[in-house]
């Protein structure tokens, strides 16, 4: 451990959130509707109540439709795709039995999940912040440690207000010098994911730092921070300062700016800085003027080149594994080898998402589509603003008009074509520049094929029909700020909320409950159970793939189920499935005897990464596969996996996972033995011994449910929420929920009567 002397940002940060061995307290927890059903339904399942409401903050996002709200009353008239329908009126149901603050679709400050928690001040500098979301990561540009979680961990936050997380490692992305015109913090991202990989980051968390970085607005280190997770980071984080200060005043989930307790949380977060002597395990150097307008070729964040390059050649390529992927992207991409990335047209066009939704992002795609029209060649082009807020600000400054002119589309905010969970998506083989995150197969759209870039230039492909480096339309005047611009009120006094009455009325709430006595069944807590984990023999399915991510595991389409189960026939849906929907005869798990498989052995590195929907291993669990072996995994889908009773094992030697892997190709048994670590062939002959982490070992052979045992350390929990209210008061019960509603108590919470139609409308509050 080092020393009080040179400790990094996020040693400090997360020393000063760790109750016991591993155990650290989570400040703000945001919640959206994807993730959150089966977390509920775990609480209701249990008795269990959610500990702070007062500091968990939910919204609707992925699902929502982007049209226009003119006519909007409540979801359930107002979406029509069932799925996505009930997935919404779970949450509004959930957060009204639970008691929780929710921005619904009636309320100007519903949006995406990270670009709302940034804009009330629920993110503050030196917290932890999670959310049942990959890209939770964005909040790190405060200086806070934030990360994405599975559901199962969402329902340990929401139960405890805590989660095991182990340390992981410290490492420096440092970036220094002046950016060079045209360049944003879109291409540093981009630029550095493509010189460390999607799996550069794997089990560290990334302090961005250096001089370019300083400079950055708030909103542009959010979309580097944002990215970090593509980098495989289990977080990003920038240390606070003036620019961090400044964008809070006057937040309204923020200390009031200029208060006591204002004054005394900057004097806090000014020490939230890395020790000039303190040690990273890994470093990275970027000189700033290096970095080039950035763009994405293949079906991987880490597929990028300069905009003044051309799409790579397999045929360079040494690995087979990195080479037969590089083919398969080309060929899902239609693009040829040596292609000038200027030379490709595109058909639409998408500006939004959590990575670059915000109002400077707006800015800049305005500036350079100002005067110009959308090209002939383009079907669609869209500007999705991160929040309602956001859309009301720029409505203020009048870029909607200069979208609307120049041919764009004006919608409404949600994540929409980012992973079109909704109905914004690509159709088969169109093409889109986009300023999203991801470039995965069948991400925007089955089919569809996705090139990352920076706000300006995806307005550029718009307005010249092709991608284009956005150095050609500068203009001088190119600057993301906007002088003078009107501002609007981030914290209206929405007619759509409800009246403190009928909100008490409607929660049944006690009003003598306080956040710390929320946990009526702390004291009797026993901890319930998950299957139990010790030997499993079975069917061994190669897969020599590297950077398997949770999107190719299970797409989109099914995330909208409020259940766990039933997910196995969604397993690698367009690797298994044709666009006929007949089975492809190649893919393993169609072949005998892999279809009765119990493990994968993964060749490549990097398996699950991406998002954090748990739904990826529970396709794997439902389908018969309970253990996976592979030289690495992404963090988020590794964690996921043993709260699912479920075993993944790191063989990092190539030897060793070839002699696994030529036991599977043979279409042998492995055994694989828990309590020995040991995994065998199907004759019982030792292959190998493997590493586990001692708590996780003993809670999958004792089959052991995490949450009971974190429960049984309540008066620690406590303690430290006490202390917290004394530090640090402003993260205690503020803002909205203050305001409008108290906490419930366990046996206060009323299971809603149903889930899907029959339950009773329930308005935006
Ligand atoms: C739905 C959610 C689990 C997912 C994530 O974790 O990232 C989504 O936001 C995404 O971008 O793929
Ligand atoms: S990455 Fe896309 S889908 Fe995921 S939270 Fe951000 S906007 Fe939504």
């Amino acid at each position: 451990m080092p020393s009080a002397q040179n400790k990094t940002l996020y040693d400090k940060v997360y020393a000063a959130h760790l109750i016991a061995d591993d155990t650290i307290y989570i400040d703000r927890h945001l919640v959206h509707e994807v993730t959150s059903p089966q977390a509920f339904e775990g609480l209701r399942n249990a008795g269990r109540s959610v500990r702070r409401p007062d500091c968990t903050l939910a919204t609707v996002d992925h699902n929502i439709p982007t049209s226009s709200r003119a006519t909007y009353k409540n979801v359930k008239t107002f979406i029509d795709e069932p799925d996505s329908r009930l997935q919404c009126m779970t949450l509004e149901e959930n957060v009204e039995a639970f008691g929780l603050t929710y921005f619904g679709m009636g309320d100007q400050r519903q949006g995406i999940v990270h670009v709302v928690g940034p804009e009330q001040g629920f993110t503050l500098p030196g917290t932890t912040v999670v959310c049942g979301d990959s890209h939770t990561s964005t909040h790190g540009a405060f200086g806070a440690l934030a990360f994405g979680i599975g559901t199962s961990e969402v329902e340990h936050v929401l139960a405890t207000q805590t989660l095991i997380s182990r340390k992981s490692k410290n490492m420096k992305v440092q970036v220094d010098g002046v950016l060079a015109p045209g360049v944003t913090s879109k291409d540093i991202a981009l630029h550095v994911i493509g010189k460390i990989s999607t799996a550069g980051g794997t089990g560290s968390v990334i302090e961005f730092c250096g001089s370019a970085i300083r400079s950055l607005s708030m909103e542009a280190r959010m979309s580097i921070c944002n990215m970090s997770i593509e980098g495989g980071a289990r977080a990003g984080m920038i240390a606070p300062d003036e620019i961090t200060f400044e964008y809070l005043k006057g937040r309204p989930l923020a200390p009031k700016f200029d208060s006591p307790e204002w004054h005394r949380a900057v004097k806090y977060w000014e020490s939230l800085q890395t020790d000039a002597d303190a040690k990273f395990d890994i470093e990275v150097y970027i000189d700033a003027k290096e970095i080039p307008p950035t763009v994405s070729w293949g079906t991987s964040p880490q597929d990028v080149v300069p905009i003044t390059g051309a799409v790579p050649d397999p045929a360079g390529e040494t690995d087979p594994i990195k080479k037969a992927g590089m083919i398969r992207a080309l060929e899902y991409m239609g693009l040829e080898p040596h292609t000038p990335m200027q030379e490709v047209a595109v058909d639409k066009v998408f500006i939004g998402s959590c990575t670059n939704s915000r109002i400077e992002d707006l800015r800049a795609a305005a500036k350079v589509v100002k005067g110009r029209k959308v090209a002939q060649n383009i079907m669609r082009a869209m500007v999705v603003p991160g929040s309602g807020l956001i859309k009301k600000q720029a409505e203020a400054e009048g870029l909607d008009k200069i979208f609307v002119d120049a041919g764009f589309e004006w919608r409404e905010a949600g994540c929409s074509m980012c992973l079109g969970m909704n109905p914004d998506i690509l159709s088969p083989k169109e093409r889109c520049a986009s300023t999203s995150n991801r470039n995965f197969e069948g991400r925007q759209g089955a089919g569809g094929r996705t090139h990352l870039m920076s706000p300006a230039m995806a307005a550029a492909a718009a307005v010249t029909g092709k991608i284009t480096d956005i150095r050609k339309l500068m203009s001088n005047e190119y600057v993301a700020q906007a002088e003078g611009s009107p501002k609007i009120d981030i914290a209206p006094e929405n007619e759509e909320l409800v009246s403190d009455e009928e909100l008490d009325k409607a929660a049944d709430v006690p009003q003598d409950s306080t956040p710390s006595s929320t946990n009526a069944h702390a004291a009797g807590e026993k901890p319930t159970g998950i299957p139990k984990f010790e030997v499993l023999k079975g069917i061994t399915a190669p897969l020599p793939i590297a950077n398997v991510d949770t999107d190719a595991i299970i797409p989109k389409q099914f995330l909208k189920t409020i259940k766990r189960t039933g997910l196995g026939t969604a397993l690698f849906w367009a690797l298994r499935f044709n666009p006929d929907g007949t089975e492809n005869p190649d893919f393993i798990l169609n072949k005998e005897p892999y279809r009765q498989s119990k493990i994968l052995v993964v060749t490549g590195p990097n398996f699950g990464c991406g998002s954090s929907r748990e739904h990826a291993p529970w396709a794997l669990l439902d389908f018969g596969i309970k253990c996976i072996i592979a030289p690495s995994f992404a963090d988020i889908f590794f964690n996921n996996t043993f709260k699912n009773g479920m075993l993944p094992i790191i063989i990092s030697s190539p030897d060793t996972l070839s002699v696994l892997a030529t036991e599977a190709n043979a279409g042998q048994e492995l055994e694989v033995d828990l309590p020995n670590q040991t995994i065998r062939n199907g004759a019982g002959e030792e292959l190998c011994k493997f590493n586990v982490d001692g708590f996780r070992k003993h809670c999958l052979v004792n089959g052991l449910d995490d949450i009971g045992l974190t429960l049984q350390k309540d008066n620690l929990i406590a303690e430290y929420e006490k202390k917290r209210s004394i530090e640090w008061p402003w993260l205690d019960g503020a803002g909205y929920l203050s305001k409008h509603r108290k906490p419930v108590k366990v046996d206060a919470v009323k299971a809603p009567t149903t889930n899907r139609g029959a339950a009773k409308d329930i308005a935006d509050w």
